[in-house]
């Protein structure tokens, strides 16, 4: 039923700690497209001049997150220094049946995935007899439920040492919240039993904390790219689309975005006219742009800017956080001395056209520590060291 759904949906589990730089974490099984894909997304991305992208080592890429706000403000301050949002991406090597015990590079693999904020899955949906697939034949459902199990087993290791330790300690305790995570301890593998993800549950508010220290792999958030031929991807059709699509929303939903890199990879070495031509020719878009912009926004978060002539910046801060914490994003101390945050809003700023026109309006509002920080503030942060609180 939809509407018992939304209830669920309120109750998402948020990942723990995203940060200012989020990072995707590209999984598959070996031979699917994750090496091309990555090489496409730090090659690809948006190459304009507020935007640059860089390869940290051969595994881990920075891109960009395109924003038309953060170009507006950097028009608009001309400053030194401009600082869009960026996401992380990194190529993890193949995992393949019997990770979880140590098969293929088992559990540094593992322990990739459990550094990332969000999961881009590649699934391979396309047939080349060139191209080897370590379980024989092409068949994506196994696949998906080969990273499923893997990624359970891993869980439910996790869960098994919390719910040990949890007896040991109700042996001399009797600590209610304790109990509580114990009874939720058992839940949890009771469906990582079942090959159930995490992030399937229905969890309430109060689980949320519990299940954040524990980082569950399969609760972290998934957008599944769907690699089609090239010939499937320009006609819009490809016989396995239907049966993905309902085995992701049985397994705790997702993004899915049908692409491939076959074609990418055509149209990327094409100048721009003859890519326009193709692309019209053929009512076709490249995905890359989409695929970042996706799994940027996945993780549930917002911008807020800080400008001025010095630096124009894009953070990013969890949806509902309060100023002092998306202060905190910038530096600690701006959290621990907060002392208000002095927010424009983007389109009062904007239609005005300067800041001093927003506030001659008194529309820069001094805002205070229960101030939840909305997408696309541009926000002064006032903050004093010394007066770091005691305990307060
Ligand atoms: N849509 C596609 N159509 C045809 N060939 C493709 C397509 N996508 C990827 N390939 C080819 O599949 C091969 C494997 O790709 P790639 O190396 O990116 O996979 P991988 O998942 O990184 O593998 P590994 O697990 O070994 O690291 C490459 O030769 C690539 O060109
Ligand atoms: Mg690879």
């Amino acid at each position: 039923m939809p509407g018992k759904k939304k209830v669920v949906e309120e109750t998402k589990i948020l990942l723990g700690r995203p940060g200012n730089t989020l990072r995707m974490g590209i999984v598959g099984v070996p031979n699917v497209g994750k090496s091309s894909t990555f090489n496409l997304l730090s090659n690809l991305s948006i190459p304009a001049e507020n935007y640059p992208f860089c390869t940290i080592d051969p595994n881990e890429a920075r891109v960009a997150i395109p924003d038309p706000r953060f170009d507006r403000l950097c028009d608009m301050y001309k400053p030194k220094s401009m600082v869009a949002a960026s996401l992380s991406i990194t190529d993890i090597a193949g995992l393949v049946r019997g990770a979880s015990e140590g098969a293929g590079l088992g559990n540094a693999f593992l322990s990739h995935i459990n550094a990332v904020d969000g999961i881009y899955q590649i699934v391979r949906a396309f047939d080349d007899p060139e191209v080897i697939h370590t379980e024989g034949e092409v068949d994506p459902i196994r696949d998906l439920e080969i990273i499923q199990h893997e990624l359970c087993v891993k869980d439910l290791e996790r869960a098994k040492n919390r719910i040990e330790e949890l007896e040991k300690i109700l042996k001399r305790s009797k600590d209610k919240d304790l109990i509580d995570e114990l009874e939720l301890m058992r839940k949890c593998s009771e469906m990582l039993q079942n090959d159930q993800s995490i992030k399937n549950g229905e969890w309430h508010n109060k689980d949320v904390e519990s299940l954040n220290r524990i980082l569950f792999l399969t609760a972290k958030t998934v957008v599944y790219l769907v690699n089609l031929s090239c010939a499937d991807y320009m006609r819009k059709k490809n016989k396995w689309l239907a049966q993905i699509n309902n085995w992701v929303q049985a397994h705790g939903g997702g993004s899915i975005i049908p692409y491939s890199i076959e074609f990418e990879q055509n149209v990327f070495g094409m100048d721009a006219e003859s890519k326009a031509k193709y692309l019209k020719d053929n009512n076709a878009i490249s995905m890359i742009n989409r695929i970042i912009k996706t799994g940027y926004h996945a993780l549930n978060l917002i911008h807020f800017f800080t400008a001025g002539e010095d630096e124009v910046k894009c953070w990013t801060v969890r949806q509902g956080s309060k100023a002092p914490k998306a202060a905190g994003v910038i530096h600690t101390d701006f959290e621990k001395g907060f002392i208000c945050a002095e927010v424009m809003k983007y389109d009062d700023l904007v239609s005005l056209g300067s800041e001093n026109a927003v506030k001659a309006e008194g529309k820069m509002k001094q805002c205070g520590k229960e101030y939840v920080v909305e997408d696309g503030d541009v926000i002064y942060f006032r903050f004093n060291v010394t007066s770091a609180p005691k305990g307060k």
